[in-house]
This record gives C-alpha cells, structure tokens and sequence, in this order.
C-alpha cells in the first residue's frame, strides 16, 4: 500500500483555502499554486539523496552538503501540471522537467495521451510527477504506467487535491509510488469532479473558461 503524505502546514492550507474560492481570479490562482507547490516542494525533496563537497569560508576549508538536482526529474501532467512545476523549479532549479499531455474524455473519464517527453537516462532519476488534481486516479495512472516503462530509481506522485476514489485507484494500481497532498476531499460527483474541491484547475489556472 503506498503511503499518503497529508501536507497540513498552516501555509498551505491557508493557501489552499483562497484557491478554492469561486472568486479567485485567474493572477491570484496561478499565484498561489505556483507559492504552494514551493512549499510543498520541501515534503516532496526531504529524503532526496545529498552528498558532501569541500569549500571554503572566508575563513577556513570545510565541507557542505549539496543535492543533486540534475537526478531529480519533474514531470509535469499537461496542462493542470504545469502550475505546480513553475513553483517546484522555483526551489529545485537544477531539475530537469519532463511532460506528460494527458486529458480526461468527458464521457468515459479515461485518460488518453497526447504528448511525451522525458530526459534521457530515466533509469538513473527520481521522479516526482505533478498534477493539481488526483480525481478518478485515470490520469495519474496512466502517467506513472508509461513513466515504468523506462524503469527510473523511484517515482512519487504530488498533487494538490484529492478524494479517497482517487487515492484508492491509485493505490490498487500503483501501490509502490508514495502520494503527497495538501487535501483530501470528500468525494467525486458524477461528472468526476473533486467535492468540495478547487473546479477545474486547468481552467482556472489559464483563465480558459
Ligand atoms: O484523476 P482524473 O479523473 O484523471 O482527473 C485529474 C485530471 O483532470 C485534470 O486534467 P484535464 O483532463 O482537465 O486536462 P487539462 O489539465 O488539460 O485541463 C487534472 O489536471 C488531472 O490531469
Ligand atoms: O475536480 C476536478 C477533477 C478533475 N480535474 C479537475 O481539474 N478538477
Ligand atoms: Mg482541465
């Protein structure tokens, strides 16, 4: 079973709440996703791997830690993903970034692909997939499906909301990739969107309705 990681820290959640209001304009809502996803940025990279370097203080030699950002792949579920991306490379500058396009059919809520592009040497990176909304789990699954085929180190999935349809989806199809969230709705309605959730965040973070 793949484990949950519930992001309650005041910052967020307080951030959270003025997202999900109806009124939140489109400047205000890309602003404070792009402000969440930095902070959820810390949870996501606790136990990303470091390895010590000499350097020197105006005063004397010592020795540092530093990450290795360029072993840490952000993918990026198009285009929702995109929001959290911008503020996760705002703390992880080095990463490199891969893309995903994926979109819900309305009828059936499967997840049909339209873009893919990774960086090369995938077996040798940990993955951290983004995407605002774990809804169905359609669209995160089928992502971390075609991200096994190139059989990276680890994958973890990031999103901003989610339900307990999604996390079961998930987690029956994915049990070894660990979820990280800022919420945990109560449930879907009938067109499979997240109650009492955010609305499209697509939408909402492109001004596109
Ligand atoms: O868990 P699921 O039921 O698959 O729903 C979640 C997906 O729905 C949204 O994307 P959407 O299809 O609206 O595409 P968009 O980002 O282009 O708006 C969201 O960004 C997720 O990718
Ligand atoms: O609530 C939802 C569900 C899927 N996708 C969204 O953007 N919002
Ligand atoms: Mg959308």
């Amino acid at each position: 079973m793949s484990q949950v990681h519930l992001i309650d820290h005041p910052l967020v959640q307080h951030k959270l709440t003025l997202m999900r209001k109806k009124e939140a304009s489109t400047n205000s809502f890309r602003r404070l996703l792009g402000e969440l996803a930095s902070l959820m940025a810390y949870e996501v990279t606790r136990d990303m791997a470091m390895q010590e370097v000499e350097i020197e203080t105006p005063l004397e030699k010592t020795t540092g830690k530093v990450i290795d950002g360029k072993k840490l792949v952000f993918v990026s579920i198009l285009r929702a993903g995109t929001g959290i991306l911008d503020g996760m490379l705002s703390v992880v500058p080095g990463a490199r970034v891969g893309h995903i396009g994926l979109y819900r059919d309305p009828k059936t809520l499967t997840a049909v692909e339209y873009y893919f592009k990774m960086p090369q040497d995938m077996h040798e990176r940990d993955v951290v997939v983004v995407d605002p909304m774990l809804a169905t789990g359609n669209s995160a699954i089928a992502a971390v499906e075609r991200l096994k085929e190139l059989q990276p180190k680890s994958i973890k999935f990031v999103c901003l909301l989610t339900c307990p349809e999604g996390i079961e989806a998930m987690q029956r199809a994915h049990p070894d990739v660990p979820l990280y969230t800022a919420a945990i709705d109560r449930q879907l309605n009938e067109h499979g969107y997240i109650l009492p959730g955010l609305g499209d965040a697509g939408d909402r973070i492109f001004g596109t309705k």
